[in-house]
């Protein structure tokens, strides 16, 4: 609770449209109370003019139509009206302060959240599945909407109109008031435990149906699969098995959800009963009029939703309460990947030199280390290649040079600097990395490949593409750069996937090029295309490449070979071979591979 409350800043940023939204309410519960004084003094008026025309032996009928019966009900008929017409309007304009306000305390907590959820460091996306982090931005912040809009709105609903229907009621007199309310404080906890229930099982349901979703996602995503091992008969057993537990837990809900009515009128009707029952009494004993028993029955029903909301309400703010606790845990997550107050002059331009001083990286929750006091040196031009067994520590060790993890031991310099003294944002928007797993949004091309500009110019678009030697291949297609890529358009090859991602690194010219095994799918004629215009145009610039490739890496000027987070043999290509390592084992392999493919 204590978290869902620090969130009340938020109604004190709307204040002004709050107060009046809760004005609106009180007024418009003012205005349905009137309703039953009006059809009281009524049936009482009538009541009344009868009796003087019983002894004069005139119809009840004729009572109603006499003249100042007849002005009374006009007059009654008009206010009811009015009363009618002005609750409606008043319950219009508190839908349109009060939960268009907490539409809006979503929006400004979505974006909120959705901030720090991008800063969160690294390591918090590989220690959580990126479902939940998902569910945090999306459904917990809806439900902790639903705490400034309809449990903030029935809080106060509930308030004022009990508050002025029971003073009422109290007035005209108090014990048919105990009488009449005896059933309501069971119909708040019914409601309570109702909507808890129905809460309880939609999660179970949601989740189901996720998984619905998810395996009927799984199948048509790998029809081709099935299709080739005809499999549709498995893949509808499964779909049915997940199919008969959703129906299942769907049909368990509606058992209850269609208890809530049928009990909801049960009590109310037992509320009326009892009013009838001892209002006729006093009525007889003339402590009240009949119209006071109208006047009470409709009092009561009024009561209904605002006493039932009240269990509702109570479920409606755990919940919220559950998710921001959620929320705010996630938020709460330290970030140690932050800028350090540097007492140095700023930095304004970053040349390439790159040195790592006994560098180790353990992963959370890792036991043995990933990174393991590496240290050496790169000058600012050169193009070094990190070769090694898959799980050798390769991608890692690239990982912590634009900081997505801090090292545990050891430091890593960029020209003569340690990192963690470099601005963060500087630091990154110097750094070119193209990673290991290509990653193009359902955007176009263009798009993608100047995804990381502020501003830029077709032309730098089209150069960096033509570097990356993937001009050809979106020249081909029919709307060429602005051709949509992913769900919505066409899906590369994993060449040209590789090919566009080196276009979106190449196109900021970093001093830093990091390429982490993108060469992986593309033919070597294109690959030595690429290296080659990577020594011209970077001429100045670093490049570390990883790789399995001996093609790829053969030219750089240095090599090193990583082994359990180590380095384990480094230098150029001819020193390797003539080392007889791993090296020169990977080497003569290769070439082995590359003779047999030609014969
Ligand atoms: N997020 C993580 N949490 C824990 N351990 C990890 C994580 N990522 C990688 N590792 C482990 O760290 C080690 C190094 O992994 P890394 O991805 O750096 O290897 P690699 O040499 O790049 O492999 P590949 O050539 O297959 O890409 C491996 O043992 C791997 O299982």
């Amino acid at each position: 609770m204590k978290e869902l409350f620090k969130l009340n800043r938020f109604f004190w940023k709307y204040k002004g449209t709050v107060l009046i939204g809760t004005l609106f309410l009180v007024l418009a519960n003012v205005f349905l109370v009137w309703i039953p004084i009006l059809i009281r003094q009524t049936i009482d008026k009538v009541e009344e003019l009868s009796q003087e025309n019983a002894d004069a032996a005139v119809g009840v009928l004729d009572v109603l139509l006499s003249e100042e019966a007849g002005a009374l009900l006009a007059t009654n008929t008009a206010y009811l009206l009015l009363a009618v017409a002005l609750y409606g309007i008043l319950l219009y304009a508190t839908r349109q302060t009060l939960i268009v306000t907490s539409r809006k305390i979503e929006f400004d907590m979505r974006n909120e959240i959705f901030d720090r959820i991008q800063q969160l460091p690294q390591s918090y996306y590989s220690q959580n599945k990126s479902g939940d982090i998902y569910v945090r931005a999306t459904e917990d912040v809806q439900r902790v909407r639903e705490y400034f809009g309809p449990a903030f709105m029935y809080t106060i609903q509930t308030i004022s109109r009990a508050a002025i229907i029971i003073t009422i009621m109290v007035l005209v007199n108090p014990v048919l008031t105990l009488w009449a309310l005896l059933p309501l404080p069971v119909l708040t906890l019914f409601a309570y435990w109702v909507s808890g229930f129905i809460h309880k099982r939609s999660n179970e349901i949601q989740e189901q149906y996720a998984s619905l979703a998810g395996r009927a996602n799984e199948a048509f995503s790998s029809i081709r699969l099935i299709k080739a091992y005809a499999r549709e008969d498995y893949e509808k057993g499964r779909f049915m098995k997940e199919s008969e537990t959703y129906r299942r837990r769907k049909l368990r809900l509606d058992v209850v959800e269609s208890l809530f009515h049928p009990m909801l009128s049960l009590l109310i009707g037992l509320s009326i009963v009892l009013v009838i029952w001892q209002g006729g009494i006093m009525v007889t004993q003339g402590i009240i009029t009949i119209g006071n028993i109208a006047e009470f029955i409709i009092h009561v029903t009024y009561l209904t939703w605002p006493v039932a909301s009240l269990g509702y309400t109570i479920n409606l703010i755990q919940r919220s309460a559950a998710s921001q606790e959620r929320i705010a845990k996630m938020m709460r997550t330290p970030n140690e990947i932050q800028d350090t107050v540097s007492d140095s002059p700023e930095i304004t331009h970053i040349k390439g030199d790159i040195t790592f001083e006994n560098v180790s990286f353990v992963y959370p929750n890792a036991e043995t280390p990933a990174i393991d006091r590496v240290s050496f040196s790169v000058k600012a031009g050169q193009t070094v290649a990190f070769v090694g067994r898959t799980g050798s520590g390769k991608t890692t060790l690239v990982q912590l040079i634009p900081r997505l993890f801090n090292p545990s031991a050891g430091s890593i310099k960029i020209d003569g600097k340690d990192i963690t003294k470099i601005p963060l944002n500087f630091l990154r928007k110097n750094i070119g990395f193209v990673p290991q797993d290509t990653f193009l949004f359902s955007d176009t091309i263009k798009d993608n490949i100047a995804f990381g500009m502020e501003s830029f110019s077709v032309q730098d678009v089209e150069k960096a593409a033509e570097n990356a030697q993937v001009l050809e291949n979106i020249n081909d297609f029919e709307k060429g750069f602005d051709t949509l890529l992913g769900e919505r358009g066409i899906t590369l090859s994993g060449g040209q996937k590789q090919r566009t991602s080196i276009a979106r690194a190449i196109i900021r010219k970093p001093p830093i090029l990091i390429l982490d095994d993108s060469l992986s799918a593309v033919d070597t004629k294109t690959e030595d295309a690429i290296l080659t215009h990577l020594k011209h145009e970077f001429k100045s610039k670093t490049t570390i490449i990883i790789s399995h490739r001996i093609s790829t890496v053969k030219d750089a000027d240095c090599i090193f070979v990583l082994k359990d987070g180590s380095i384990t043999e480094s230098g150029k290509h001819e020193e390797l071979i003539n080392n007889q390592g791993y090296y020169a084992s990977m080497y003569r392999k290769q070439l082995l591979e590359q003779e047999l493919a030609q014969l």
